[in-house]
């Protein structure tokens, strides 16, 4: 029976993961021509949705986002969710894999400025909103007059606050901004350099049963190359640092013409006082080492002690 079949794709229920997986449903369409009706979007809550008031670093870290969409996954109420790879956990739960990464977006962070359109030009002490360690962290390092106040919930909801008046500007990824074509609100695009990306940021990540081969092969078209291998050395070096939210961490892979890759790596205290970088650049097939040994170097030029004393 045809309903039987109708695939069911998992997302949570923010305008940008709805996007998302209307994209995803548009892609497999195309790639396997297919009707907009053998596909069904099941909105499933999280706990990062509801918990709002809290930074995601005290209520529990990455796995917010992804908990309850996992479970329905594993209890096959829906075939295969559509995530953030920023978003996700770096271990994956018994029983579930990342069957495709999408072609990566733009990974860089933008300054959405309501005072002034740069960070360099926000006046002395002006507030911005993040819920984020990191973009918090590299703020601070470039300007440490400015006052960080924690900003949840998904972006209508910043946008709103920052509407308000309850900040004088925030950051956000411009790969969720050009999804839901507004990037028009951007007033600085950040530097690379300065402020790398979170690992993941800007991939799409489809995720589905193990085994499951009627989805991964329904899957396997949209998946991109670079971007798996880039993913792969980001998360190695996110999961050598057992990255959680406490942890300020940048990384960025990025893919030679030549067969290489580069994968420039951060940690950071939480006031951006300290910071410890790092570049290694390899071959392709050996990403995920790379991300593992910059990811040590990092650890070994922060030193013991680097993580402790943050819990609090
Ligand atoms: N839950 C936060 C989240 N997860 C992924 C993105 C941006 C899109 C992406 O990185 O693919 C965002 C919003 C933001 O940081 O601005």
């Amino acid at each position: 029976m045809a309903s039987d079949r109708t695939i069911r794709i998992g997302t949570r229920g923010s305008q940008l993961a709805l996007v998302q997986a209307s994209e995803v449903r548009a892609k497999l369409m195309a790639a396997h021509d297919l009707p907009e009706d053998a596909f069904a979007i099941e909105v499933i809550s999280t706990s990062g949705d509801r918990i709002l008031d809290r930074p995601l670093s005290e209520v529990g870290g990455k796995g917010l986002f992804t908990k309850e969409i996992e479970r329905a996954l594993i209890e096959e109420r829906i075939d295969f969710a559509v995530h953030c790879l920023k978003d996700m956990a770096t271990a994956q739960p018994d029983g579930l894999e990342m069957s495709a990464f999408l072609p990566r977006e733009d990974v860089r962070d933008v300054l959405i400025g309501r005072a002034a359109p740069t960070i360099a030009e926000l006046p002395q002490g002006a507030v911005v909103g993040s819920a984020s360690l990191r973009r918090q962290a590299m703020l601070k390092r470039m300007r440490p007059d400015l006052r960080v106040v924690t900003f949840r919930g998904n972006v209508q909801t910043r946008l709103r606050k920052l509407e308000e008046g309850q900040a004088d500007a925030t950051l956000l990824a411009i790969a969720g901004l050009n999804r839901m074509d507004m990037a028009h609100i951007a007033t600085e695009t950040l530097d690379l350099e300065t402020f790398p990306p979170a690992p993941g940021q800007g991939t799409l990540v489809i995720q589905s049963r193990v085994g499951d081969r009627r989805i991964e092969e329904l899957v396997a078209p949209l998946a991109d190359r670079a971007t798996t291998i880039a993913s792969t050395a980001e998360r190695a070096f996110l999961a050598e640092l057992d990255g959680s939210c406490r942890t300020p961490i940048a990384a960025h892979a990025t893919l030679g013409e030549d067969g290489t890759l580069t994968l420039h790596g951060m940690i950071l205290t939480p006031d951006g006082s300290e910071m410890h970088e790092t570049r290694r650049t390899g071959v392709v097939e050996d990403a995920e080492v790379i991300g593992r040994l910059a990811g040590r170097t990092v650890l070994e030029a922060a030193g013991p002690g680097f993580f402790d004393g943050w819990a609090d």
